[in-house]
């Protein structure tokens, strides 16, 4: 599909909002449901999964589990049952596995297809075909595998598996969650130990999952931060019973539209708020944003807390570059609150932004720009002038902003049009349904007019 597509795509004018109240719960986090599924269809034996997400981008990954032999199955109540093959046991696919528009699902089983004795095409959508692989193949092709490539290390790829593959120590030259999880994921099926140092934190879900599901894994942490993440190979993974926490990344839209429409306390339920995801609650509270967390507990192993947001008029602030990892995906909506907020917010370090869905630094400030707030572009991020609570003008009639088939790029200007004088006319809203099938919907409820 193309982002140009006229025939297809689906625009929608996101207009100025009720207050946001009462209560609402985000669906599972897509990072740790990619995993669960991943990891079910390794272990041998019946792996429960209740709060899976169910978007486009876990089902790309499920297909293709199945498509390399495991069986996987939604039970009436949406619980999802998974049974593996086994380390080692994947079968080679009959067909390209399509990854959509998901780098996760594409990097996390190039990592498992490489040290497997077979061969997988990966293809994607116009997005993802654009997205860099040369930071998964490099490691990869280390341990031996062999690929095959579009320029640039791009989809379309082939990948011929390797096994027994070579355990390599691998320095992340990269803050990537994603090409650590590959590495440790390809560790699995390779004699002795692979070890992954990680000089900048990233999303730890891996780690923690791989070792609830019995695999061998320690992280030793160095005086400078530094993390050595070591897994043991020829592992056996046991089947587990997985309940998903809900996502940050998908809370984090519901938040800052209840910070920015007048008159909204709204409760978020049950949002995962591991460390290593979190950072956006800190900043937005550090800007003035009232969040404060209830009931504070643990789900799946991982902490969780119900958020209440109550309108605040947030102040513009420098963000610590040292947190872009634990809020990456984040900054959209991050920005968005910044035009809104009192006095200058500037971000920088965000090169990462560049390779996501779409370069999400010029989209974002096209995007703003059309809505009428102040942005300045730099090599490393955007500095926003906010209105100090006004709101902004927003798109001029028979103009849109441009999504690129970034589904974060479309929920971010969705909550701009709720702070909006003439609403922020959104190209395509299809993107939505990779990550978040029921934005829209917990929108019309949240804002009353469901
Ligand atoms: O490991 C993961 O589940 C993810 C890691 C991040 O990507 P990078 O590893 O490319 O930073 C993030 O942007 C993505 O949405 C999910
Ligand atoms: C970057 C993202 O996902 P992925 O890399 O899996 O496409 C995201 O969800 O914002």
């Amino acid at each position: 599909m193309s982002s140009h597509d006229s025939t297809t795509m689906r625009p929608r004018r996101f207009t100025a909002s009720a207050p946001l109240t009462g209560r609402m719960a985000v669906p599972g986090d897509k990072s740790i449901s990619h995993r669960s599924v991943m990891l079910g269809a390794l272990a041998v034996g019946e792996t429960r999964i209740t709060g899976l997400l169910e978007g486009e981008d876990v089902l790309s990954t499920a297909a293709a589990m199945r498509a390399m032999g495991a069986t996987i199955e939604r039970d009436l109540n949406g619980m999802w049952h998974v049974h593996g093959v086994g380390v080692g046991g994947l079968l080679q696919p009959q067909q390209a596995l399509d990854m959509g528009n998901s780098g996760t699902s594409t990097r996390l089983l190039m990592g498992l297809v490489a040290t497997h004795p077979i061969t997988a095409t990966f293809v994607g959508d116009a997005s993802l075909s654009k997205r860099p692989m040369g930071r998964v193949i490099d490691p990869l092709s280390t341990m031996g595998a062999d690929f095959t490539a579009a320029p640039g290390g791009r989809l379309p790829l082939t990948l011929r598996g390797i096994s027994p593959a070579v355990p390599i120590e691998y320095r992340l030259p990269v803050a990537s969650a994603q090409v650590k999880s590959a590495i440790l994921l390809a560790g699995l099926n390779t004699p002795g130990i692979t070890t992954v140092i990680e000089p900048v934190p990233t999303r730890d879900h891996s780690e923690r999952m791989l070792r609830g599901f019995g695999a061998e894994l320690t992280v030793e942490i160095d005086g400078d931060g530094t993390r050595v993440i070591r897994v043991r190979g020829e592992a056996e993974l046991r089947p587990q019973n997985i309940v998903v926490p809900g996502d940050p990344s998908s809370a984090a839209f519901f938040v800052v539209a209840a910070l920015l429409v007048e008159g909204s306390d709204l409760v978020v339920e049950n949002v995962g708020l591991n460390p290593t995801r979190a950072a956006l609650f800190d900043v937005l509270r550090a800007m003035g944003g009232s969040i404060e967390e209830l009931d504070r507990r643990d789900v799946g192993g991982e902490p969780v807390a119900d958020l209440r947001v109550r309108h605040s008029q947030l102040i513009g602030i420098d963000v610590d570059p040292a947190v872009v990892p634990s809020m990456v995906d984040e900054f959209p909506v991050l920005f968005v609150a910044a035009a809104l907020a009192r006095g200058r917010t500037v971000t920088t370090g965000l090169e990462e932004l560049r390779v996501k869905e779409s370069d999400r630094i010029s989209a974002m400030h096209a995007a703003l720009t059309l809505a009428g707030a102040s942005v300045t572009e730099t090599e490393d991020g955007l500095i926003i002038d906010g209105t100090g609570g006004d709101l902004l003008p927003g798109t001029p009639d028979g103009a849109s902003v441009v999504t690129h088939l970034d589904h974060r790029i479309a929920m971010a200007m969705a909550v701009a049009g709720l702070v909006s004088r003439n609403g922020v006319e959104v190209d395509d809203t299809r993107p939505i349904a990779t990550s978040f099938p029921v934005f829209e919907s917990l929108l019309a409820q949240v804002s009353g007019n469901a």
